[in-house]
């Protein structure tokens, strides 16, 4: 059942957030919605946004200042929680890039994190059910876009589902988790050891293997005063893969930017836009 933690009127909107139990994670999980005013009369489109390291559900919602823009598009806005909360696991409050609040939207197959860090089947699955019967929202018209590890997560479930989102983008992403410190951590100790298994999860991996599954194309920014930028987040090798893919992608590098929400909220009505041109396009 749902239950509604609050909801406050915002741009003629709602700014809502929303407590349940949940069947893939075991635990229960929050996230937040913002309702566009036409929800109220027409099927929306959907935006799913994943936030990154240390982020909740709130995050975005508070910062980004995506409320707006998305009331005037008519979009509604759909955040969740970077993990399972509260799992008890030994470890798992000990570090900001890994266990809790930093779930890099995967289905663990290790213990004792498989249990409990389902982030994978969460979003796509029953979170995705759960928007889709609650609320008035088109399944037609979803997309979804991230923050860092919510980068990764976005481009990575876009390329893994794309039956479900039909438009992707992202902002400073973690874009080859297995050539990095943070999805090196990660990986191997919610996935193992098997380099398989990695390249499954590896948005730049995945896309060699596609074909150009995103025909508007993607559209990511990065900001180049990001200290994370050359030791985790990686564009290049995802700009590589996509040319050699054939795959649509406009990487805007932005000379100053780092890696926090005052980039995000600067480039965050770019990003509506494309979504909402994408997912109205015929
Ligand atoms: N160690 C610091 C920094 C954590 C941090 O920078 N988190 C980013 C995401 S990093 C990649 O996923 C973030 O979005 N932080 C939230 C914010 O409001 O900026 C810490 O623990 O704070």
């Amino acid at each position: 059942m749902l239950q509604i933690l609050s909801e406050h009127p915002c741009f003629n909107g709602i700014q809502a957030y929303y407590r349940h139990d949940s069947r893939t994670t075991g635990l229960p999980m929050q996230f937040s919605v913002f309702h566009p005013p036409v929800e109220e009369k027409e099927l929306v489109p959907v935006l799913f946004y994943l936030a990154g390291l240390t982020c909740t559900e709130e995050t975005f919602m508070i910062k980004a200042g995506a409320q707006r823009i998305a009331a005037q598009l008519g979009i509604m806005l759909v955040t969740c929680d970077t993990s399972p909360r509260d799992t008890g696991i030994p470890g798992a409050d000990q570090d900001w890039d890994f266990g809790h609040g930093a779930g890099f939207y995967l289905d663990a197959t290790e213990a004792p994190w498989s249990k409990h860090f389902r982030m994978e089947s969460y979003v796509t699955d029953e979170l995705h059910e759960l928007i889709f019967s609650e609320f008035n929202a088109d399944a037609e018209r979803t997309g979804i876009f991230g923050h860092s590890m919510g980068g990764h997560g976005a481009l990575v479930l876009a390329l893994r589902h794309p039956d479900k989102y039909k438009s992707v983008s992202a902002f400073a992403p973690v874009t080859a988790p297995s050539h990095c410190p943070w999805g090196q951590n990660a990986f191997s100790r919610y996935l193992g050891h098997d380099g398989n298994q990695w390249l499954e999860h590896d948005a730049s991996a995945l896309m060699k293997h596609r074909q150009t599954p995103f025909p508007h194309g993607i559209l990511i920014d990065q900001g180049l005063g990001d200290t994370f930028l050359h030791e985790q987040l990686l564009p290049e090798q995802f700009e590589q893969a996509c040319s050699a893919a054939g795959q649509p992608l406009t990487l805007r590098r932005h000379e100053g930017y780092d890696h926090g929400y005052y980039f995000i909220s600067t480039f965050v009505e770019d990003h509506l836009a494309f979504h909402h041109r994408v997912l109205n396009a015929a």
